[in-house]
């Protein structure tokens, strides 16, 4: 099976377009006040508007309250949800909306165990732990902490760009690779040829 991309902190219209024209599967918009890729709801809107039919739109939040999703959910055009903190399961399906969890791997992190307890979730995102930082840290974990057995489709983040890209694939062989700052020229700002290689790579890879 081909191994999906899903590029992550859009903050421009003409940078997702230009995903989107690339061939890229999904876009991540980040809404967390604190990330440097955080976008405001008319920002979300006019990106979630300008894309194309197929390509999917995921919408990130951090331990944001109910009424901020709902809000989202209501303005925005999001098709899948993507939890970075410390959301239950419950929380997570709280909305009527497919979900990700975000996993941040350390040495003791049970994957098994996650699967169970977010067994209804439509992947599990492996990215790498980083103290004080929920996401989009451009560093990487060791993937040999990732068992073969799985459950649940596994996104792999973290540190990824078009360089390691092929052997991520083929080490991990995860349903998905998940990037932001291996293809951005600035936090935000995506470089469309960074872009264009990481999926030119992933899809050779597979
Ligand atoms: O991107 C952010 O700034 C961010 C902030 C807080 C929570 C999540 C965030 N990004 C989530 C993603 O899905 C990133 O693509 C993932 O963490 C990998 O990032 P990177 O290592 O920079 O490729």
């Amino acid at each position: 099976m081909r191994t999906r991309v899903k590029i992550c902190g859009f903050t421009r219209v003409e940078d997702a377009l230009q995903a989107a024209h690339l061939g890229v599967d999904a876009i991540g918009l980040v809404f967390y006040p604190a990330s440097p890729r955080n976008v405001s709801v008319p920002q979300a809107v006019a990106i979630a508007r300008a894309l194309p039919a197929f390509v999917t739109v995921v919408g990130l939040f951090v331990d944001a309250e109910p009424f901020f999703v709902h809000e989202v959910l209501r303005q925005v055009n999001i098709d899948c949800l993507q939890f970075h903190g410390n959301e239950t399961p419950e929380a997570c399906r709280g909305y009527a909306k497919p979900y990700i969890k975000a996993i941040r791997m350390q040495a003791d992190t049970d994957l098994a165990v996650l699967e169970r307890h977010y067994a209804d979730a439509a992947g599990l995102l492996l990215d790498a732990y980083h103290p004080g930082m929920q996401g989009g840290t451009g560093s990487g974990f060791d993937w040999e902490t990732i068992p073969v057995e799985r459950k649940l489709p596994i996104i792999l983040a973290g540190g990824l760009s078009p360089e390691n890209a092929a052997l991520a694939v083929q080490r991990v062989r995860p349903y998905a690779l998940d990037v932001s700052s291996g293809v951005e020229s600035a936090k935000g700002i995506k470089d469309a040829a960074k872009m264009a290689a990481f999926i030119r790579i992933t899809n050779q890879a597979t």
